[in-house]
């Protein structure tokens, strides 16, 4: 099969209003060869009417050029709104598709992926096809069929004076082939400066609260006038290119005039051409001149759709490492069981799971503890299959992860990251983003478990209450237990609550901890966890360590022996 290209891939959008576009296109041809009229009518006045006396036509003549006029109005009316309907359908469309093919992508993928780089992807390059699809387009057909028709209809009257007026074609095609190789990488250059600066903009409205914490306004406008600056730097390079080559491309159509002038002219006095046929080349000059000129300003303008279109053609083939296991989507609901069998896991070549086996039986609650970095967290992003080992097996039930349906397997393996996102939504509509069609008694009770519903009373609207993106407007703990309710009214087979009450009090994490240990019943549950208490209703600990267990047993077992559990609990304990 053939592979697909950046335009390839923009066609395939574009083909499915193929007859829209078709009947556009045939339009500006119309107009195009509707410009040829007036010149020549206008030649036919000065010879017929003004010097050969017959008046009768002028009439006629001077209603044929109204027409044309009023005519071609219409026509380019119609076709400007058929390409501007058909592109914003095309955008649409692909947008559409870029935005659920993101959905699809990996976290391996999102870790690389600046967030600026993908709003300008979906906005501004789109922009650069839909202006592409919508203008630049018939811009092509038609300012080529102007200069064809014009160079036909010229060279019917006198083939001399039409071959002089080509003589600026060869140069003008050479300076443009010149225009164009430089001027496509500066396209490039500007649009990759312009998502640096996007993401620029995007951290320090994220990072705000850290910025204004440690007074580094200062730092961060730097930071963003050095890439405000490389954005006019790579502009003005870009606008200069344009600036060397387009002064020429007019240059050379200014010569157009005096060959008029002068050979046609002679052409004249030798009694070769009308006074009228000389006032027709006047008159069709511009369309001489005006398909030249707007040949550098389309290389420029396809070239900078280019260049939006390899970018975008990149996310479009950008795929996921963690491939679907099973297509069919059977619903299945594990038992529980989950086990490492030799696993090694790296990010980027740095070795973080270091041949780690384990097995846990359904039902079981199992506590992980560990220094920072120790690899607990990618325990976790194992076992839902956020990244594939690189070496052994996960199994779920006996069955790797990979022969999961990649849905079903993160349906039944749920998990409360450490960073606690809430969405721009109520509270509401944020415990209910993991069940959208649970009642609101559901969601109640689930929040009632995490322990939300000791604070909802104080928040205006209770779950009414629009929290802001990222959930400002709550403090830490209560973040966390708007996402702790989000799992439990989940209810995925096997839990994992990475670190999920750090920012809770001694007391609310009691009690939270007594809600787990009923909400864990019949499930497998996962605690990640700094602090021992954590683990006090959990049937077995792993001790992890530079990727590896170092130790393992019952809360009363790691205490009973000197460990690095045991230095944990005596600090804790104080
Ligand atoms: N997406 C990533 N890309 C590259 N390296 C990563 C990524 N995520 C984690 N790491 C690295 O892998 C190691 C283990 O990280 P992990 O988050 O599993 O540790 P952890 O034990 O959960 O730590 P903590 O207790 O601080 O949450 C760390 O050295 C970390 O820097």
């Amino acid at each position: 099969m053939k592979e697909k290209t950046a335009f390839s891939w923009v066609w395939s959008y574009v083909r499915k209003y193929r007859f829209g576009m078709a009947a556009g296109l045939f339009l500006s041809v119309i107009v195009a060869a509707m410009n040829m009229v007036n010149p020549l009518v206008t030649g036919n006045i000065v010879d017929k009417v003004i010097k050969g006396g017959q008046h009768e036509l002028l009439f006629k003549l001077i209603g044929i050029m109204i027409c044309v006029v009023v005519g071609k109005s219409i026509f380019r009316y119609s076709y400007q709104v058929i390409f501007e309907h058909c592109s914003q359908n095309v955008i649409l469309k692909m947008r559409e598709d870029l935005y659920a093919h993101i959905q699809k992508l990996d976290f391996s993928w999102y870790d690389n992926a600046p967030s600026g780089n993908v709003m300008t992807l979906l906005t501004s390059d789109l922009d650069k096809v839909r202006h592409f699809v919508a203008w630049v387009l018939y811009q092509i057909l038609e300012n080529s069929l102007i200069y064809i028709f014009s160079i036909i209809t010229l060279a019917s009257i006198n083939w001399k004076l039409t071959l002089a007026f080509m003589v600026i074609a060869p140069p003008v095609l050479i300076l443009v082939r010149k225009f164009k190789v430089h001027i496509r990488p500066a396209h490039m250059r500007v649009r990759d400066q312009f998502a640096v600066l996007n993401t620029r903009v995007g951290e320090n409205i994220e990072g705000n609260r850290v910025v204004k914490a440690f007074v580094r306004e200062g730092y961060e406008t730097e930071h963003f006038e050095k890439e405000n600056e490389g954005y006019r730097d790579v502009s003005v390079a870009n606008a200069d290119m344009r600036v060397r080559f387009m002064p020429w491309i007019d240059a050379l159509c200014q010569v157009l005039p005096v060959i008029l002038i002068l050979f046609g002219g002679y052409l004249v006095i030798n009694n070769e051409m009308t006074i009228g046929q000389l006032v027709t080349f006047n008159g069709l000059m511009w369309a001489f001149i005006q398909p030249i000129n707007m040949f550098g300003t389309l290389v420029d303008n396809t070239q900078n759709f280019g260049a939006s279109a390899d970018r975008l053609f990149e996310l479009y083939k950008a795929e996921p490492k963690i491939k679907n296991g099973n297509d069919s989507k059977d619903a299945t609901t594990v038992e529980g069981r989950v086990e490492f069998r030799d696993v090694s896991f790296a990010y980027n070549e740095t070795p973080v799971i270091k041949n780690m086996s384990f097995v846990i039986e359904p039902g079981t609650t199992v506590g992980i503890l560990g220094p920072t970095g120790s690899g607990k967290s990618t325990i976790a992003n194992l076992m839902c299959r956020y990244y594939d080992a690189d070496s052994g097996q996960v199994l779920i039930d006996g069955k790797d992860v990979r022969e999961y349906n990649l849905q079903d397997l993160r349906r039944n393996v749920g998990i409360t990251m450490q960073e606690a996102f809430l969405f721009s939504d109520t509270v509401e509509g944020n415990i209910a983003f993991a069940k959208p069609e649970a009642s609101f008694e559901d969601v109640e009770a689930a929040a009632e478990l995490a322990r939300v519903k000791e604070f909802i009373g104080d928040l205006t609207d209770g779950y009414d209450t629009i929290v802001g993106e990222r959930g400002v407007g709550l403090s830490g703990g209560q973040k966390q237990r708007i996402a702790l309710s989000r799992l439990f009214l989940a209810d995925p087979k096997i839990m994992i609550l990475d670190d999920t009450t750090s920012a809770v009090d001694n007391d609310t994490e009691y009690k939270i901890r007594q809600s787990i240990k009923s909400r864990s019943k019949g499930h497998t549950a996962f605690i990640i966890s700094h602090r021992v208490s954590s683990f006090e209703n959990c049937d077995v600990i792993l001790v992890i360590q530079d990727g590896q267990i170092i130790d393992k047993g019952s809360h009363q077992e790691l205490i009973s022996r000197d460990g690095y559990y045991h230095d944990v609990w005596l600090e804790q304990r104080g």
